[in-house]
């Protein structure tokens, strides 16, 4: 594979920047093309002056850089490199062609089992070969994916991830829905560290794929207390399939939870995701 964007010292003037593609807490991210090659990328621009120095998020920007520059999976957004200026810093992301993911999820409601089979198995595949690197996510949610242009699928945003075993102080923003029970739990704070966090937020995903809304949804108190007692229902319409693995990933003691392994070979994972050929869209194919 060519190894686009190659040399190590970026900077502005190298890049054309296009139409803003989005914007987040700290900054925006940018179409961009780096002139030499032609390359297309995303830029992602974040501003010194809102990363307060010595705050978690100066630290998450780093951490998010030291993280996603050594991670090459199809199902993970690649780093290929960050530069800064005298305000700004600048990421360099590839593109993901067909956007954010929460997006297609908000238009469609739900998606289909055939379609969130397949999503849960590029997660799986993406989560085990982190967890293989001792890298743990830790903000799995569907904001934090995004779509390439074939339709697969790609884990963004490793500001919440760390290197386990990491004595981190984390301070949690946004939503609680993807929250593990031994996060919402003061008390000690090592399962934070233990990458099942990931395998619980697997199982609040492949929920809110088929349900289209996230399992423990509630006021803030009341999703903390739900998710405390793991107090959760499946609709009647979700297949029997689905539900037994929902039910073995949304398990309070992260010891008991399913593995990796065995989500990827999971009879509704088998059911809908044919390995080797192109798994293509179930709609059109005759019922087998
Ligand atoms: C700051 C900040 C904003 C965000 C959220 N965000 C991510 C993107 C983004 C990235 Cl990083 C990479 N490729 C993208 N492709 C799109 C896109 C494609 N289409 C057709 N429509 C959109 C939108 N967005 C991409 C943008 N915003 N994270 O941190």
């Amino acid at each position: 594979v060519d190894q686009p964007l190659a040399p190590k010292q970026f900077h502005l003037g190298m890049f054309e920047i296009g139409r803003p593609l989005g914007k987040g807490k700290f900054g925006r991210v940018y179409l961009a093309r780096e002139r030499s090659s032609n390359f297309i990328c995303a830029l992602k621009v974040l501003y010194k002056s809102e990363l307060q120095h010595g705050t978690g998020v100066e630290k998450q920007v780093r951490r998010e850089i030291e993280i996603q520059s050594n991670l090459r999976h199809p199902n993970i957004l690649k780093l290929y490199g960050h530069f800064h200026d005298s305000k700004r810093i600048f990421l360099i992301l590839e593109f993901a062609g067909k956007g954010e993911l929460y997006k297609h999820l908000r238009k469609e409601n739900r998606f289909p089992e055939w379609k969130a089979a397949q999503y849960i198995a590029q997660m799986t595949s993406a989560l085990r070969y982190l967890h293989r690197k001792h890298v743990i996510h830790r903000d799995i949610k569907p904001e934090n994916i995004l779509m390439g242009i074939h339709g697969e699928i790609k884990i963004s945003d490793f500001g919440w991830s760390v290197h386990a075993p990491n004595n981190r102080r984390a301070t949690l923003c946004g939503t609680l829905d993807y929250l593990p029970p031994e996060m919402i739990k003061s008390g000690s704070k090592d399962n934070w560290y233990n990458e099942k966090v990931d395998l619980w937020s697997l199982g609040v995903l492949t929920y809110e794929f088929l349900v289209g809304e996230a399992p423990f949804e509630d006021t803030p108190i009341m999703t903390q207390k739900r998710i405390a007692r793991a107090d959760m229902t499946v609709p009647e319409w979700v297949s029997k399939e689905a539900k037994d693995l929902i039910k073995r990933l949304l398990v309070l003691d992260p010891d008991k939870r399913i593995p990796l392994e065995e989500v990827q070979n999971h009879p509704w994972i088998i059911k809908h995701c044919v390995k080797g050929e192109r798994a293509t869209n179930r709609e059109k194919l005759p019922s087998r």
